[in-house]
């Protein structure tokens, strides 16, 4: 593409000459630019990437956008948000992919990975080909890739929907996280659907405020428009439990179906049963009421399978498909996954990093047991502050035996975090065993029969990062050895 035909798009601009080279790629890391590519300046968190542009030129790149006039031997355009034209000409440059899907996004701070692959799982039933994009990977059909972000930017997320549409897939499910909407990562996406979760505390540390937060979510809703695309009407799929889903049907113009337990909503769940052995509930819709199973357990569980029902009942799938797959999946990696070896009692490896996600996920194991509750939890380091004196309070209000241990410290000092979790308890009995192993081990060791272990905070995660180090390190898999280990002794 014509470096003058890509930039037309963009409405206010200046640039440096009327060199019109030909594009082959689009960059914003000067590491990857070769012969033919426009490298985007990046103003980012850790550097500015404006003094990389030099060495993108040595690297090949023939034009550069930038936010600030540069005296280089290359066109420059110069914009008033480097960010924002990224974006755009990622869309164009990959020829508007997302115009030739029918695109899901799923914004809220807990379920989105979980509504993701339960969405995916239903669409695959139906015969679509699917691309998946989140937390754990990214998915073209059955092929995965590993990802760096939940929700990556703007430029490899238009390219990996490039890839989706090439590589003939129909329905992408992604989740959208709070950061990529703030940051613009999804501007340029055209969402058929998208779907909100819930709103509560997590990521002060980048939003400041609880209304910021809620706000960036917004973001999602409000960039639905009225517009129909070959015929087809975009959908807002709200929780009608959370307060927040008031102001996200204020913000789109988007037909909008709810969905919930408590409050009155289009897809609703009644009569609710949770056991071991599963989740029970009454599906009413459409003025028909169907009896499910999930193998899913827990409330928040029926909450992601109702999201989920919503999002692919406005698509078009038939409902019978729909509630065969919700009552067929089993689970997603790392969330509530049940590790089994035999043993007597319960150990569950979990992705709870926030106050509500762990409150939840506690009381559903007691829901599981009379016996004791062991919490084995830490807080990541150089994120949120202010979560962690809540998540220390939520275990130590649900669990019997606690044990605060690290989680992923970063660049931070373990004191200092647990000190911020040990604001939120005093008085409480808990112990410290700094090294997630070990107390892990201990945990395991301690249990009698018939109690449950819950492991939170890393789910599928198959590290642990302590300082500028990424150790190998997977709860699943230290679960299963000390279980083998405490077996054996
Ligand atoms: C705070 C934040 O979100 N940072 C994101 C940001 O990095 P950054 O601003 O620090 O980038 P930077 O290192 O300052 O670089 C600036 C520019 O210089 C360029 N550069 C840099 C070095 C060089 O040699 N040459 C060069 O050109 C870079 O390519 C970039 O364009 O841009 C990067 C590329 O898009 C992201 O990967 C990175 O996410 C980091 C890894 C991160 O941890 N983000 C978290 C907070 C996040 O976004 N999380 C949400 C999920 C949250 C949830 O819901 O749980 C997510 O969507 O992942
Ligand atoms: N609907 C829900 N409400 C509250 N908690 C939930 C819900 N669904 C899942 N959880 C809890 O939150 C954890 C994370 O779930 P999941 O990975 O699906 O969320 P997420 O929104 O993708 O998180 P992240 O922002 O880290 O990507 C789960 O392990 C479980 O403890
Ligand atoms: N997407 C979340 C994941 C947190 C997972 C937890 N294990 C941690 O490292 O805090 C974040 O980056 O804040
Ligand atoms: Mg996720």
């Amino acid at each position: 593409m014509m470096l003058q035909d890509l930039i037309q798009y963009l409405h206010r601009y200046q640039v440096s000459s009327a060199l019109n080279p030909e594009i082959d790629s689009i960059v914003m890391d000067s590491r990857l630019a070769k012969k033919g590519s426009l490298f985007f300046c990046i103003q980012g968190y850790t550097v500015d990437g404006h003094i990389y542009a030099e060495e993108a030129i040595r690297n090949g790149a023939v034009a550069i956008i930038s936010e600030k006039v540069l005296d280089v031997p290359v066109p420059v355009i110069v914009v008033p948000d480097s960010k924002r034209a990224m974006a755009i000409l990622a869309d164009i440059f990959y020829g508007q992919p997302t115009h030739k899907l029918h695109l899901i996004g799923i914004t809220g701070t807990n379920g989105k990975t979980t509504t993701t692959h339960i969405i995916e799982s239903i669409f695959q039933k139906h015969r679509q080909k699917t691309g998946m994009i989140g937390t754990i990977n990214m998915k073209i059909g059955d092929q995965s890739f590993p990802v760096k972000n939940t929700t990556p930017d703007a430029l490899t997320l238009q390219e990996s929907f490039h890839r989706m549409v090439e590589n003939g897939v129909q329905t992408v499910v992604m989740e959208v996280s709070s950061h990529a909407l703030h940051m613009g990562r999804v501007f340029g996406c055209d969402f058929d659907v998208a779907v909100f979760t819930n709103l509560t505390q997590d990521h002060l540390d980048y939003h400041k405020t609880m209304e910021e937060y809620k706000f960036a979510k917004s973001l999602l809703f409000s960039s639905l428009g009225n517009a129909y695309k070959l015929q087809k009407p975009k959908f807002a799929v709200l929780n009608a439990d959370d307060a927040a889903s008031e102001c996200y049907a204020l913000s789109t113009a988007a037909q909008v179906i709810t969905y919930g337990i408590n409050n009155n909503s289009d897809i609703m769940a009644t009569n609710i049963e949770i056991s071991g052995k599963g989740t029970k509930f009454d599906l009413v819709y459409d003025n028909r009421v169907v009896p499910i199973h999930l193998q899913l357990v827990g409330k928040f569980s029926v909450y992601n399978v109702l999201a989920a029902i919503a999002a692919s009942y406005v698509s078009n799938i038939p409902m019978e498909t729909i509630i065969k797959v919700v009552e067929e999946m089993k689970g997603v990696p790392g969330r509530f996954e049940v590790i089994e070896e035999g043993q007597d009692y319960t150990v569950i490896v979990d992705y709870a990093h926030t106050p509500d996600s762990l409150e939840n996920v506690l009381k559903t194991a007691k829901q599981l047991s009379r016996q004791n509750i062991t919490c084995v939890v830490g807080c990541g380091g150089d994120r949120d502050r202010a979560k962690r004196p809540l998540m220390a309070k939520a275990a130590i209000s649900h669990a019997h035996k606690v044990i605060f241990t690290l989680d992923n410290p970063r660049t931070e000092n373990p004191a200092r975090i647990f000190a911020d979790m040990e604001s939120g308890i005093k008085g409480h009995p808990y112990e410290i065993i700094e090294d997630r192993r070990q107390a892990i081990l201990k945990a395991v060791n301690e249990a009698s029969p018939g109690d449950v272990i819950l492991i939170a905070g890393k789910g599928h995660e198959t590290y642990q990062l302590i300082g500028d180090k990424v150790l190998e390190f997977d709860d699943r898999k230290v679960a299963r050895e000390a279980i083998h280990a405490k077996g054996s002794s």
